[in-house]
């Protein structure tokens, strides 16, 4: 069974303290994937939380607004770049194979913004025993210097690269809720959960929740997104948080 698995940058970070890791937080997510019985059947990919974001929001680059400033994709990629070291090495000190995979260096959008991102070796590692890391990060955008790539864009990417049975997006919110504040069972349509979707209570350039379903429900496996206290179930096989399933006949 191959799981795709975010981890939100919102949990694994402080999200409102600059280039700050929730050492806490990585530490129990990174014990429910060592602890887990999925074993090497995973890829992982980390959100920006105060790392990417941070920086973004500075530079005002987005998932369409791009720049030429080399300080800035400097300032942008190399925050994810320590973000990642810091989740690769908390995995491999678990026991976990992990190694880093930086989408930088592979991805691009053309002018019309559509991504190609090589996922040959995603593939390769991961029936090599490794587990791939990857992160929200900057791509080359034609005609728009560089733009943000979001981990949810790459988690869309990679379930049907990796052929993915399972797909979790964990973030600090137990999953999608309504107007009530009630976490929504399962979503196919982005209207209908549209009027409650709203950004990110903290600084967020790729769409905070709204971003993140209308990206979940462009993928043909369905979608759990859950809180960091489920993350264990998830990977014990179990539905908790909301199932977003666009494609999939309910
Ligand atoms: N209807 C909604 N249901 C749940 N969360 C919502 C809703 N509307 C807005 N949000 C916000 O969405 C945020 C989760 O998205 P966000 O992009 O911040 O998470 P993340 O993926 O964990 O972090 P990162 O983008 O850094 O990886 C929460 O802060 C929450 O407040
Ligand atoms: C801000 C950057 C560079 C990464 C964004 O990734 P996300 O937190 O998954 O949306």
């Amino acid at each position: 069974m191959t799981v795709v698995l975010k981890l939100g940058g919102s949990v694994i970070t402080e999200k409102d303290e600059p280039e700050t890791v929730d050492r806490t937080a990585l530490s129990a997510a990174v014990s429910a994937i060592a602890d887990s019985a999925v074993g090497e059947d995973i890829v992982v990919v980390h959100g920006g939380g105060s790392f990417g974001h941070h920086h973004a929001a500075e530079y005002g680059v987005s998932t369409t607004e791009g720049t030429h400033d080399v300080d800035g994709v400097q300032a942008i990629h190399g925050a994810m770049c320590r973000l990642n070291a810091a989740v690769v090495d908390a995995l491999s000190e678990a026991g976990v194979p992990a190694v880093p995979v930086h989408p930088f260096s592979a991805g691009v959008r053309d002018a019309d913004g559509d991504l190609s991102l090589p996922t040959a070796q995603v593939t390769t590692l991961l029936s090599e025993g490794f587990v791939p890391v990857l992160h929200g990060d900057l791509v080359a955008h034609a005609g728009a210097g560089a733009t943000v790539l979001s981990g949810d864009e790459l988690v869309v990417e990679l379930a049907p690269a990796v052929d993915a049975d399972r797909v979790g997006v964990c973030s600090t919110v137990p999953g999608v809720l309504d107007e009530a504040g009630t976490v929504v069972n399962r979503i196919a349509a982005f209207e209908a959960v549209e009027s409650a979707l709203g950004g990110s209570d903290a600084t967020d350039v790729s769409g905070g929740m709204a971003g993140k379903v209308r990206a979940l429900l462009a993928l043909s496996a369905p979608a759990l997104v859950f809180g960091p206290d489920a993350l264990p179930a998830f990977l014990a096989g179990e539905n908790p948080g909301t199932t977003i399933a666009g494609d999939v006949d309910l």
